[in-house]
């Protein structure tokens, strides 16, 4: 072997070491007009720590490990070796979390007036080998096809929480250039491609015809397991076994062992959950406020229940007012 190959065989070496437990997030920037070069290292999430309902993500990498596998089965077909996943529902679900899991993705996560055809065709041709292609939100990449010139700005579905800023809606992408930059992913080699977004219906039905959206995956808000299985996750039994303050809280008294304490603390908190109401995110903002506290945790989820359902019932009327004084300028203009 020669000094050079063996200089890079261990360059590659100690890259898989350093990369294996990290995610390589390569970010489209328009610096060099649409090119990888924003590049930052975040800690690859485990599986575990994403709470989804059963069996989904099981299913998404049995699905990604079998297509990866199939490489020969495709080309012998003159079928692109590409598959699309369309991850959909409401904000805070977890569509984005479940990304980091895999091991080098690129992404494309917000579009603005930096983003035209341009950028994007330079961006997918330039797409390192390997690596998981990702655009969120992705019905922001085109203009609403209702969209006049009176409609100066939208709210992207990210900046929908609170402290929200209008942006402006000044996307510059063609849907015929997004269909051909989806088209293109299998032309070189097999390609994962992952989109997300809120709105599925707001979504061109060409976009996510099966070839470019293989499978679609309904996100949803939180149901009463997965709020157990979120309270467990901050308060592991381990965490808190040498403490004993909690026992004394508990109803059924002093001899239940520790584990049980835990397990009825995330039973109680997920009986005091309506199904279907919070997301993940939001159930995660209120934990958040209790971090060594889980039997006030566990009871005083109600109270906070009622305020945000206050906030959220001021700010629809906040923006049912808006919506109102606007139409009413409009008419008079
Ligand atoms: N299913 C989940 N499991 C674990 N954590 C979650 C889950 N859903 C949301 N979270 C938490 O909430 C935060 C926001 O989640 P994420 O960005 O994945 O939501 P999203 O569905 O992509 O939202 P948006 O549609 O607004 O982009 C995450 O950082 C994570 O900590």
């Amino acid at each position: 072997m020669s000094v050079m190959s063996a200089i890079i065989e261990e360059a590659h070496r100690l890259y898989l070491a350093v990369s294996k437990p990290n995610v390589i997030v390569h970010m489209a920037s328009n610096h060099h007009g649409g090119s990888w070069d924003r590049v930052k290292r975040q800690r690859r999430r485990p599986f575990n720590s994403v709470i989804l309902q059963e069996g989904v993500i099981e299913s998404i990498l049995q699905d990604a490990q079998e297509f990866f596998a199939s490489e020969a089965w495709y080309t012998e077909r003159g079928i692109p070796h590409r598959r699309g996943y369309l991850l959909y529902g409401p904000p805070g679900t977890g569509k984005s979390i479940l990304l980091p899991t895999f091991y080098a993705i690129l992404l494309i996560h917000s579009f603005s007036n930096s983003i035209d055809d341009f950028f994007l065709q330079r961006a997918a041709d330039t797409i390192p080998k390997n690596s998981i292609f990702v655009i969120e939100d992705i019905d922001c990449a085109i203009p609403p096809s209702d969209a006049d010139e009176n409609t100066p700005e939208m709210v992207h579905p990210q900046m929908m929480m609170r402290g929200a800023r209008r942006v402006p809606n000044q996307t510059r992408v063609t849907l015929s250039a997004l269909l051909n930059v989806i088209d293109g992913l299998g032309s070189e080699e097999g390609r994962l491609f992952f989109t997300t977004t809120n709105h599925i219906d707001r979504l061109e039905p060409a976009l996510i015809r099966p070839g470019r959206i293989d499978r679609k995956i309904p996100y949803h808000l939180a149901t009463q397991k997965q709020a157990a299985s979120l309270f467990v996750h901050f308060f592991p039994p381990s965490s808190t076994s040498s403490s004993g303050s909690h026992s004394e809280l508990l109803e059924d008294g002093t001899k239940a062992t520790h584990d049980t304490q835990e397990a009825q603390l995330s039973e109680t908190f997920a009986s005091r959950i309506p199904s279907n109401e919070f997301s993940i995110a939001e159930l995660q903002g209120y934990l958040l406020g209790y971090k060594h506290q889980p039997e006030r945790a566990a009871v005083e989820f109600p109270a906070w229940a009622e305020r945000e359902r206050e906030y959220k019932r001021e700010e629809q009327e906040k923006g049912a007012k808006k919506k109102v004084s606007k139409e009413i300028t409009a008419v008079k203009a």
